[in-house]
């Protein structure tokens, strides 16, 4: 049996208070030696700049080199103020260190001795993944209750017998899943679950796929892993970068805070509109234009509309080059074109064929005109025809040199053109991809405009890219040599990688960071991908990710209950299968953290209805406040009605936020009506001013945003009007697992099948 001692309240027994006691003059010798390397780290920050600040351009290179590493460094040793330990695991007598202090980063005493163990070291694994009925060899693990810098209380587990796996560190898991949320995510490291631990620390080779329903930690587990594989594979990675893949913006902002405050600044995170350099796929559209883009049929579509643009003419072209006639006839541009195509390089590139197949057809004929030596006179010829207006201009349209975005858009704006080459799609698909501005991208076009950039291939190799490799290659080389010296000088290990470093104290500035490089670059291969909400990728999403990441070695974090995208997943299989095959393997979370039993039941009932076959996961505990559902006329008054509800519930309310979550955006129930009115009603900086802001206590949401994040209070208007949209039934499911404490549910249609339960 596993039991759980340990109090944070008043009327503790003298056991725990003389634990605590204990704990409290141990963490305090673990900040004094955290301030003694802070000074230690200040000191020799300020002696490198004051030593090294004159001299060559070398010692320079070298000043702000290791200023680099000790700002790093102090910038780490800053990071960790908050929980610095959390946890002490007590193993079997004759363990080697059988006392274990387990904290956000490892630190040593002046004498080199562990006194705490960093919690992504193999020697801190234990703390995760003992259970009563696997101990391994632990004989005691204890949460560690802080405030600030002093203890305030423990919480133990004693592994003595067998028992099934349960959650561990209940008192220490409940703080911190019950307390307000402040619209940032926050970082789990002291509370991380065994089967979640499992994940984070799996193997990077592959493609891990991590199935999880609502509140099960998916998202929280995806950047913990993404720390602990910096952590593990920091040479390799922070080289060739890792990409976190997140649904939106807001999301984005919503976890930005987690990797920094775990020590990990480097990662490129992005929204999959972001992935195509230039673009940025914002604009709307209806969703049978996203599944029409989403799918697979776009590949030949794209193929025929870029072999379209190398054309043949009908009649003969005639053309008179200083005073000398020539003819080009329709076989010898399709003999041209033939060449060029067999070549099977890229369009732009396989141009340069097709131009060098036309001019020796031309030359030919003009030396011949004129009655010239081919081989003597070639080069002139040739120069004299490739500078001919004419002879440019109808090289031109037979084959030009194109960029993705104009051919996607010439695509979009000519239905005659979509009809020649997409007939395997309806008339009604091809409808739904004209626009009448072609060049307000949305996400679903971004895939396609990277299909297409890897049709055509880039427009001219750019210039200087050799130099610049070679400068490159010789700051790697000198920035290796500072971090063997850094290494040297004791201060701790460096979190960078030679190329890193490089990048870091590069004042000439062509290079900039690993970040900016791969953001910036859409051939950059990442040394790992993280996908958030990686159901909502359509097929042809993931042949762009696929090309982002030629290792695959990738982390999908998801789940197919929750797919919103008409183009997304409905199983991991179906979706998986045209990238990796059967190539991946599954871990399944199967505990909700966020939404307690009362609420998750409903939005289990929800998912049954609908005859979508999931297995919701168990909630950590049953909450204390029954859904509520409150009827509304359907007159002209609703909208006041459900302000009046948001604003008694923020009365109520000392901390944490409230989510108004809509089923549209337009319209009197819409979140932009509604929140115009709800600011109205409540004190100025109550209300979010946009659905991307996080910080106001009240905001005010479409469903479709809703995805990823968690409030304290929800207030769900209308959900018959969610359940008809397409998927309805999942972004339903996903608005009702957003609360972690209360769910009011407005309604003047009838309640959804499901939600009857609700009083
Ligand atoms: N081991 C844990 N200890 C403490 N809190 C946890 C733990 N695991 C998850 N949580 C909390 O549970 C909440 C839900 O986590 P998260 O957002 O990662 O879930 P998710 O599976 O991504 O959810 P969704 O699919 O709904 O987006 C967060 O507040 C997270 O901090």
């Amino acid at each position: 049996m596993s039991q759980s001692t340990g109090s944070t309240g008043s009327g503790v027994s003298p056991d725990v208070a003389s634990a605590v006691a204990l704990e409290d003059a141990h963490v305090a010798t673990l900040y004094a030696r955290l301030d003694v390397l802070r000074a230690q780290t200040a000191d020799q920050l300020a002696e490198v700049r004051r030593t090294l600040a004159t001299g060559t351009h070398q010692s320079r290179f070298e000043r702000d080199a290791f200023a680099t590493l000790y700002e790093d460094r102090l910038s780490q040793l800053w990071s960790v103020e908050n929980r610095l330990c959390f946890g002490r695991l007590d193993l079997q007598p004759g363990t080697e260190d059988p006392r274990r202090y387990v904290g956000r980063l490892g630190l040593a005493d002046e004498r080199g001795n562990q006194v705490l163990v960093d919690w992504r070291a193999p020697a801190a694994q234990d703390f995760y993944q003992a259970t009563a009925a696997a101990p391994r060899d632990v004989v005691r693990r204890r949460h560690l209750l802080t405030s600030g810098r002093r203890v305030t209380g423990v919480d133990d587990e004693v592994l003595v017998a067998a028992e099934g796996e349960r959650t561990t560190g209940d008192a220490a898991l409940l703080a911190a899943v019950t307390a307000p949320r402040t619209g940032r995510m926050g970082d789990i490291v002291a509370t991380i679950q065994a089967e979640q631990d499992r994940v984070i620390r799996a193997s990077e080779r592959g493609v891990l796929v991590v199935q999880g329903g609502p509140g099960t930690g998916k998202t929280a587990v995806a950047l913990h892993r993404t720390a602990f594989l910096l952590y593990t594979h920091r040479d390799r990675l922070a080289r060739s970068g890792v990409l976190l893949l997140g649904p939106s913006p807001v999301f984005l902002r919503y976890v930005e805070q987690v990797l920094p405050a775990l020590g990990e600044t480097g990662v490129v995170t992005m929204t999959l509109a972001e992935l195509f350099p230039g673009v940025v796929g914002r604009g709307d559209e209806p969703p049978a234009a996203a599944r029409v883009k989403g799918s697979l049929r776009m590949v030949d579509v794209l193929d025929a509309a870029v072999a379209d643009r190398q054309r043949v003419p009908a009649r003969p072209l005639r053309f008179d080059v200083d005073g000398t006639r020539l003819l080009l006839r329709p076989d010898a541009v399709a003999a041209a074109r033939t060449r060029a195509r067999r070549s099977r390089k890229p369009h732009n590139a396989a141009r340069v064929t097709f131009v060098r197949e036309l001019l020796n057809t031309l030359v030919t004929s003009l030396a011949r005109s004129r009655g010239v030596d081919l081989n003597e006179e070639r080069d002139d010829l040739v120069t004299e025809l490739r500078e001919h207006v004419d002879v440019r201009r109808e090289i031109n349209l037979c084959w030009m040199p194109l960029t993705p975005q104009k051919v996607l858009a010439g695509l979009y704006r000519d239905p005659g053109l979509l009809e020649r080459v997409a007939p395997q799609l309806s008339a009604a698909e091809r409808a739904a991809l004209h626009r009448e501005d072609p060049t307000a991208w949305t996400e679903a076009d971004v895939p396609l405009l990277d299909e297409l950039a890897e049709l055509l291939g880039p427009v001219e190799e750019s210039a200087g890219r050799a130099r610049r490799d070679a400068d490159r290659e010789e700051q790697v080389a000198y920035a290796r040599k500072v971090l063997e010296d850094f290494e040297a000088s004791g201060v701790g290990n460096p979190l960078v990688s030679p190329e890193l470093l490089a990048d870091r104290f590069s004042t000439d500035g062509p290079t900039g960071t690993v970040a900016e490089r791969a953001a910036a670059d859409r051939t950059w291969a990442y040394g790992h991908v993280v996908v958030d909400e990686a159901q909502e990728l359509s097929a042809m999403a993931w042949r762009l990710v696929e090309r982002r990441c030629p290792s695959r070695s990738m982390t999908l974090v998801g789940d197919v209950a929750q797919t919103s995208n008409p183009a997304g997943a409905r199983s991991w299989a179906q979706a998986l299968k045209p990238v990796v095959d059967d190539r991946w393997r599954l871990e399944e979370l199967t505990v909700n953290y966020r939404t307690p039993a009362r609420i998750a039941r409903v939005a289990a009932d929800v998912l049954r209805a609908a005859g979508i076959s999931a297995n919701p996961p168990t909630p950590v505990r049953e909450g204390e406040h029954d859904p509520v559902a409150v009827a509304l006329a359907g007159d002209g008054g609703d909208a006041a009605r459900v302000v009046e509800v948001v604003r008694a519930r923020f009365a109520s309310l000392d901390e944490g936020r409230i989510a108004l979550i809509t089923a549209e955006v337009r319209g009197d129930l819409g979140s932009d009506a509604l929140r115009a009115a709800v600011a109205a009603a409540l004190p100025p900086g109550a209300v979010a001013t946009s659905p991307d802001d996080l910080d106001a206590p009240v905001s005010v949401i479409d469903v479709q945003r809703a995805k990823g994040l968690e409030f304290d209070v929800v207030v769900l208007v209308e959900p018959g009007a969610v359940l008809r949209r397409p998927r309805g039934a999942n972004d339903l499911y996903v608005a009702l697992t957003r609360a972690t404490q209360e769910l009011h549910v407005l309604h003047a249609e009838p309640l959804p099948a499901g939600m009857a339960s609700i009083g």
